[in-house]
């Protein structure tokens, strides 16, 4: 595996945590999402109908790994259609609209297409050296956004986490997961809780399975069981990635996380938000317009076991909500921490 990338790859240095998306110039590798922890499994794709569906089917996911594999997927498809502008504009197009809610996605894109210049045919080479340059910006991102997050955080007792925010949803060490390795590992931290996160289970699925190759003991609780944890005093902070955030500070991120946030300031727990400036939306005045991906029912009846809804019965599963900015206490990217009320002028 290690010989896809370069031997002295930034992508391979350990304190950048493990990767998971690969690519070798023209094979794009993807450590399978949707079969851990039960099985590793590596996806190749070499061509963009096979990233776009590692995007919707959730082979990939996570806001940054998203926005990264589009990356790849745009120079996948130069290759595809020989380099011609029309087709590969009409792939970005598709490309763009695997899922909605990431803001990362239609970033990675928009930066690709302004990377493919204006001639009748792409630059492939410029295509590559961007998505290359996406990627390790998030890493670096990644790592400035630990050292902002986990300093912040001080000594405290406990930290919930919620969704999957690791090296399996980013091109590094994390967004919030990061911040939560860096500060167990700097011991200022006693004990971290990880939601199941339903219905995909990122978090009993994922998050433990990437605690426990880091090496930090982690608890696993139902969603339903946050508010007894606060109530109980475990926990200090809830950490949290982003999948789009808003001019004045409103968060979409995985279902559940608004709860967390009104949960939080009941019982006064502290609120913190980790995203790279990539999952910024200076142009989305509010969260109220930020589209909510709704995924296919069935996500809910096999997490219940079932491999068909119940006779009569519908779901409602929105895989997003918004948190109002004012729910959260500090929003950390790798510009630093920021804090209520926020501005993100210049940030992006
Ligand atoms: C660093 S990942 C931040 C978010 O993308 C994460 O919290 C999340 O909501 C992922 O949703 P998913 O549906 O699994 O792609």
């Amino acid at each position: 595996m290690s010989s896809i990338l370069p031997i002295d790859s930034p992508f391979e240095a350990p304190e950048n945590g493990f990767q998971a998306i690969r690519f070798d110039g023209r094979v794009f590798h993807l450590l399978d999402q949707r079969e851990l922890p039960a099985r590793e499994r590596w996806l190749q794709l070499d061509d963009l109908d096979s990233v776009i569906a590692a995007i919707r089917d959730l082979a990939v996911r996570g806001a940054p790994a998203i926005g990264i594999t589009a990356a790849y997927g745009a120079v996948i498809r130069a290759r595809e259609v020989g380099l011609e502008r029309g087709p590969w504009l009409e792939g970005m197009a598709r490309l763009e609209a695997a899922r909605p809610t990431a803001v990362n996605l239609s970033w990675a894109v928009a930066r690709m297409r302004r990377a493919a210049g204006e001639a009748e045919r792409v630059d492939l080479a410029r295509l590559e050296a961007e998505a290359r340059a996406i990627h390790a910006e998030d890493i670096a991102a990644n790592q400035a956004m630990a050292r902002a997050g986990g300093s912040e955080i001080g000594a405290c007792r406990g930290i919930l986490t919620h969704c999957n925010t690791g090296s399996l949803a980013t091109g590094g060490v994390g967004t919030a997961l990061g911040v939560i390795i860096q500060a167990a590992k700097d011991g200022r931290v006693e004990r971290v809780f990880a939601d199941e996160t339903r219905p995909w289970l990122q978090g009993s699925r994922l998050t433990a399975w990437e605690l426990a190759r880091a090496g930090v003991e982690a608890r696993v609780l139902v969603e339903g069981a946050a508010a007894a944890l606060m109530a109980a005093g475990e926990v200090q902070w809830v950490v949290v990635g982003a999948d789009r955030i808003a001019a004045n500070g409103d968060v979409a991120n995985k279902i559940g996380t608004y709860a967390l946030a009104v949960l939080a300031r009941h019982h006064g727990v502290k609120m913190m938000v980790v995203a790279p400036s990539s999952t910024l939306d200076p142009a989305m005045e509010n969260g109220q317009g930020i589209e909510i991906e709704q995924r296919a029912a069935d996500e809910i009846w096999a997490a219940a076991g079932l491999t068909e809804a119940p006779a009569g019965f519908a779901a409602w599963n929105p895989v997003f909500d918004v948190t109002p900015g004012e729910l959260i206490d500090c929003i950390v990217t790798e510009q630093g921490v920021h804090r209520p009320p926020y501005d993100f002028s210049g940030a992006r």
